[in-house]
């Protein structure tokens, strides 16, 4: 019976996925993205939610099938050394290879490569193998290397060294560049002391990034410092990445904001250079918006609003404005304080100072929104806003695509900020002792949670 056996069952997901995505793409009269092609844009069904969870079950059904039939030894023989996914990426990105490749749809010999980059040719070899083997590049005759649909997403448009010596010229459309070097930079460095960290060897460190750098301030006030300008430009441009990839009916359907009044005033706490409030002042015209954050990202968001939406700013319908989240806020009774992305970077007790601050200047009808991951467990779980079961033999978070990422997450905040993301519970608690009341939750890749004041 194919539905007992879990290799088959894992099977007939893959094969009816693939049929499902084959014909959504002959219906709109294109064939499916081939690999070994260049990225070119967004894709006419990229923005299907349907087609987005079907996609998921393949990824997740994929892993899951791969974990049943490899051997363990090599399955950690691929696990333990995933460093060298990391370490690869950071050096095409400090290379600038995807770039070089670019102008090159037919491939460039290794030789001529190692000249653009400076690097000895049969190393550049080596790590452009290593990723080939992975899907990232293709070899396409012996030494020869071309971009594919996943290194091309690894173009810059600016080399590193001059992103590097302008910090603040930020990578701009290369939101992948960012996170891989915001990822194989600072974090890779952090998180080989988390052992240590979670093991106390060394006390009076914060986080294991406090520990790596042997620095007692945040990652924030690092990112801040005259001379991690350029870091802390490029984590500002993976972030602005993370939150562009969310479909905005997340934060559209989120909260009401239409039953909010003419001129309402709401305030995006953190919000960085402001991608998520842009998205909100399009739909919601009648609402006033002020985006919050710490000086320098204050300063790089007068550029991106002047850039994207300059109009909002001189009609006064978005107001930027410095505001640390520890000292006390200066916008009273607006009628909603939202945040995205900010609470996982905290642990409870500074989440409860943040909160505090916001409860002792909220208004009778104050609203709290809060879009963060919600951490779903690994194994069947009924609490509000968790994941549907999903088919005979997933994992209960899906593995891979759901779980798999939000875990990945989860030990990047603990590694990075002492930060964690939250299961319902957890978010429900933080809300009541700082006087939030939970009123409703919207899940999905991102969750909408909905605090009252009341
Ligand atoms: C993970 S990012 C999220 C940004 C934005 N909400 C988004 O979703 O794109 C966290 C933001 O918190 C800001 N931040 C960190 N510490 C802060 C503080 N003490 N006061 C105000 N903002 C702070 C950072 O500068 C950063 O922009």
């Amino acid at each position: 019976m194919a539905n007992d056996s879990p290799l088959l069952a894992l099977a007939a997901i893959i094969s009816a996925g693939v049929r499902t995505l084959e014909d959504a793409y002959a219906q709109q009269g294109h064939t499916f993205p081939s690999l070994n092609e260049p990225f070119t844009g967004p894709g006419p069904l990229d923005g299907d939610k349907a087609l987005a969870d079907t996609t998921r079950l393949i990824v997740a059904a994929a892993h899951q099938i791969i974990a049943t039939v490899r051997s363990p030894i090599e399955t950690f023989q691929d696990y333990a050394p995933a460093l060298y996914m990391t370490t690869s990426l950071g050096f095409v990105d400090q290379t600038d290879i995807a770039d070089v490749l670019k102008e090159e749809p037919q491939g460039l010999h290794v030789n001529d490569i190692g000249k653009k980059i400076n690097v000895n040719p049969v190393n550049t070899a080596r790590i452009l193998r290593y990723l080939a083997s992975r899907h990232v590049f293709r070899e396409v005759s012996p030494n020869v290397f071309a971009n594919n649909r996943l290194s091309s997403f690894l173009v810059k448009q600016l080399p590193f060294e001059e992103l590097k010596s302008k910090p603040t010229t930020k990578y701009e459309g290369a939101p992948a560049a960012a996170f891989v070097g915001h990822m194989s930079d600072e974090t890779f460095k952090s998180a080989q002391f988390l052992p240590s960290y979670l093991l106390n060897d060394t006390p009076g460190y914060e986080t294991s990034f406090n520990l790596a750098y042997k620095t007692k301030q945040t990652l924030w006030d690092w990112y801040n410092a005259p001379d991690n300008q350029y870091v802390g430009s490029r984590f500002t441009a993976s972030m602005k990445g993370a939150g562009d990839r969310y479909p905005p009916s997340i934060f559209i359907n989120g909260y009401d904001w239409k039953s909010l009044d003419e001129d309402s005033v709401v305030v995006d706490v953190g919000g960085s250079l402001g991608g998520l409030t842009l998205v909100l002042a399009k739909e919601f015209p009648h609402l006033k918006y002020v985006v919050q954050d710490l000086a320098p990202v204050i300063a790089d968001s007068g550029k991106f609003w002047a850039d994207t939406a300059p109009e909002l700013i001189s009609s006064g319908r978005v107001t930027l404005q410095v505001q640390d989240f520890f000292q006390p806020q200066a916008v009273k009774e607006a009628s909603v304080y939202y945040m995205r992305h900010i609470l996982h970077d905290w642990p409870d007790s500074t989440s409860e100072t943040i909160l505090k601050h916001l409860r002792a200047v909220a208004g009778p009808h104050s609203k709290l929104v809060v879009f963060d991951s919600l951490m779903p467990h690994a194994c069947p779980d009924d609490s509000e806003g968790s994941l549907p079961p999903p088919p005979f033999p997933l994992l209960a978070n899906l593995g891979l695509p759901v779980g798999g990422f939000l875990t990945l997450m989860d030990l990047h905040m603990l590694t990075t900020l002492n930060g964690l993301e939250r299961t319902f519970s957890q978010f429900v608690e933080l809300g009541a002792r700082t006087g939030w009341k939970f009123e409703a939750v919207k899940p999905g890749i991102l969750a909408a949670f909905v605090f009252s004041a009341a």
